[in-house]
């Protein structure tokens, strides 16, 4: 699959005019909402022989629209998971506007004849909800309008699971609220973020679990604060883990926020390592213990069930 940058507010689309579908849309997540526009839109190319490509933003609506800041904003799919899933879900071309402040200026008729007239499409995707423009007056049921007859339109309804919509908001709360399980049935994926191993104060080995903390790469969300049966990639290899985003609150002074992952039998030096946690299943909430021990007990436990949880998976 090809990534492609298109300018923003006026891009250069003469090398790419070409017959194609074109499906709209930002795609936090890929989840499975996503996945339902992008297949339709894979059965329409499919149909006429056309390549199917997908035309995105860099910078998430709030970003754009809503003063979200560029710098501090959490995705649930960086431009580089979000390649992989396009990829993955059989997408040919992935254009990506390099939005910046001008992108605001870039009026509804305008985004219609120079993005998607410009790119050769000759039919559109995008999920009922889609807008280009304010939403009253930009959206699936007035997009003929703009088109003028230049290109057909395709709403795809939304995505249902035990009758709660599939949208990137819920799976953002689901992952907040820990429940990283039911995250990952939305998404059709497992969560998973990447990062640095960096060094930690070192009582780990003390405890007889010794915990590679991930700095996590900026940009991503992350779970809330508990105890999970996780996927832990380094140097090559996939390892069974245990980890913990929390406080460490057993021990005083409380830590900031960290991420840590005991590595089930597995020992090596990661520090400075590049790593990938997949975030499998949640195990408990973060307890402050009367003191080490108990907590030591606790680990031994929850390893058993993440043993127990990895083992029932493979059957
Ligand atoms: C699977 C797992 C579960 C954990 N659960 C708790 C917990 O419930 N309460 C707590 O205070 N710390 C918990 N921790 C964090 C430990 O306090 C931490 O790993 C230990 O203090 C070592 O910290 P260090 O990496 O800075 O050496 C957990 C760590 C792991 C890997
Ligand atoms: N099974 C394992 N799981 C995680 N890290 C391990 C394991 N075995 C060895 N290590 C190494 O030990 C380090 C963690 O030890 P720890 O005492 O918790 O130190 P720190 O507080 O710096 O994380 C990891 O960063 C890694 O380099």
């Amino acid at each position: 699959m090809q990534v492609i940058p298109l300018a923003s507010p006026h891009p250069d689309t003469s090398a790419y005019r070409q017959p194609r579908v074109l499906v709209l849309g930002f795609f936090d997540g890929v989840h499975r909402g996503h996945q339902a526009v992008i297949a339709e839109g894979r059965k329409i190319a499919d149909a006429h022989g056309w390549p199917l490509s997908v035309l995105t933003f860099r910078d998430h609506p709030a970003v754009i629209y809503r003063g979200a800041d560029r710098q501090s904003f959490a995705y649930l799919s960086p431009l580089t998971e979000k390649t992989t899933l396009m990829a993955r879900f059989g997408v040919d071309q992935l254009f990506v506007i390099q939005t910046d402040a001008s992108f605001r200026d870039v009026t509804s008729q305008q985004f219609i004849d120079e993005y998607v007239v410009g790119l050769g499409a000759q039919v559109i995707v995008a999920g009922f909800d889609y807008t280009f423009g304010k939403r009253s007056v930009a959206n699936m049921d007035t997009i003929d309008r703009f088109a003028q007859g230049r290109f057909q339109a395709v709403a795809v309804p939304p995505v249902a699971y035990d009758g709660v919509k599939v949208g990137s908001t819920e799976i953002r709360e689901l992952l907040q609220a820990g429940q990283v399980d039911r995250a990952n049935t939305l998404l059709g994926w497992t969560y998973c973020n990447t990062g640095t191993v960096v060094h930690g104060l070192q009582r780990g080995r003390e405890l007889g679990y010794p915990t590679a903390n991930l700095a996590v790469t900026p940009g991503q969300v992350v779970p809330g604060i508990g105890i999970y049966a996780t996927r832990f990639f380094v140097r090559g290899h996939w390892y069974p883990s245990m980890t913990s985003i929390g406080h460490n609150v057993t021990f005083e002074p409380h830590q900031p926020l960290t991420v840590e992952s005991n590595l089930l039998d597995f020992d090596a030096d990661l520090y400075g390592a590049p790593a990938k946690i997949k975030w499998d299943h949640y195990l408990r909430g973060e307890i402050k213990f009367a003191n080490a021990q108990g907590l030591v007990d606790q680990l031994a436990q929850d390893a058993a069930h993440t043993r127990a949880y990895y083992e029932e998976r493979t059957q």
